[in-house]
């Protein structure tokens, strides 16, 4: 495979197993999408007519576009919700927004040397970024992924996001509740992907912490005593170059990693609002008892008006009586 060598993946000791690779006009892909099973999905041409979208060309047409820029002591972007910080928690994040136009942007990843905080670029597409670069957008090959749209039955594209990522950055394993068309313009992104069937492996932080969705095992320095399950995690591996693009299933867990000495990578992600389920069918598919456990939560913390209370109340209601 052209473009990138094993040297530039990060060593985790996680067993992997490979992702399925199908041309986008494959009669198979269809089955992968409707299936909610990840694929990577070659010559779609989704993003093609914007691989110029370089840092020279957007400093050109967006220079002066403030950005929703991520800055963090170290490597990993693990991303947070504010709205989750309550007055009496101690929260202290690593990683942080900071936002900033965009030449400044380009300027500091330019120029970064060991030692500098990183930054992580991840700002909405929307009429805000000038003309040019919508001009661009709407040359995405919008008619390949719409019909992907109508055959898996999602709902509306929630959002495009442009991220811009120095070598070497990472955003940490998390699920989100959308379903994802990844699309990348420049460089190399690893992913390691985890069915929600993990979900008892990666030990995701409590709905209501900031953290929700994200999991709470450090992949650089797992904690085996805190989570023992993790070593039982197999992980699925695919690197996504230029002009490739990954369904990520909603409710998969992803690890995100820009390949170390591969330069800033550019990349677009789609995301879809799931659609709605027609009819509940039995045995539950594993997405749908995350989303049943992420409901359980909440109406602990609405109807014990603490969500400090769920633990224990979890507990009392689970020890000796269901364990
Ligand atoms: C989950 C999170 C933090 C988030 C919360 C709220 C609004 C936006 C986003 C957002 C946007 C992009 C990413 C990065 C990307 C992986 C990568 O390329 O690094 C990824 O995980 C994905 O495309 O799903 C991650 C996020
Ligand atoms: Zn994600």
């Amino acid at each position: 495979m052209a473009g990138w060598n094993e040297n530039q993946l990060r060593k985790y000791n996680i067993k992997l197993e490979k992702i399925p690779t199908l041309q986008y006009d494959d009669p198979k892909l269809d089955s992968h999408l409707t299936n909610n099973y990840p694929v990577l999905i070659k010559g779609s041409k989704l993003v093609s007519r914007v691989l110029k979208w370089d840092l020279d060309y957007l400093k050109q047409h967006m220079s002066s576009v403030c950005c929703n820029v991520i800055v963090s002591k170290n490597h990993k972007f693990k991303y947070y919700d504010p709205k989750k910080i309550t007055p009496n928690m101690t929260f202290k994040p690593i990683s942080r927004p900071s936002p900033m136009i965009f030449s400044e942007f380009a300027d500091k990843i330019t120029n970064w040397k060991k030692g500098d905080s990183r930054l992580y670029l991840q700002q909405v597409l929307n009429n805000t970024i000038g003309q040019h670069v919508v001009r661009d957008f709407v040359m995405f090959n919008w008619d390949w992924i719409m019909s992907k749209q109508k055959i898996c039955k999602w709902g509306p594209l929630s959002s495009n996001l442009i991220l811009i990522a120095q070598e070497g950055n990472v955003t940490p394993c998390h699920y989100d509740e959308q379903q994802n068309m990844f699309a990348s313009i420049r460089g190399y992104k690893r992913f390691i992907l985890f069915p929600p069937s993990q979900f008892e492996c990666l030990y995701p932080h409590p709905v209501h912490h900031p953290y929700d969705r994200q999991s709470q095992v450090d992949f650089d320095n797992p904690d085996f005593t805190k989570f023992p399950k993790f070593k039982e995690a197999c992980g699925y591996e695919v690197i996504v170059g230029p002009e490739d693009v990954l369904y990520i299933p909603m409710y998969w867990f992803h690890h995100v990693e820009s390949l170390k000495h591969g330069g800033y990578t550019v990349s677009i992600n789609f995301w879809f609002k799931a659609g709605s389920v027609e009819k509940i069918e039995y045995p539950l598919l594993d997405y749908q008892r995350m989303v049943i456990m992420r409901n359980v939560e909440k109406m602990l913390a609405e109807a014990l008006h603490d969500p400090s209370e769920v633990g224990n109340m979890l507990k009392t209601i689970f020890l000796g009586r269901y364990s």
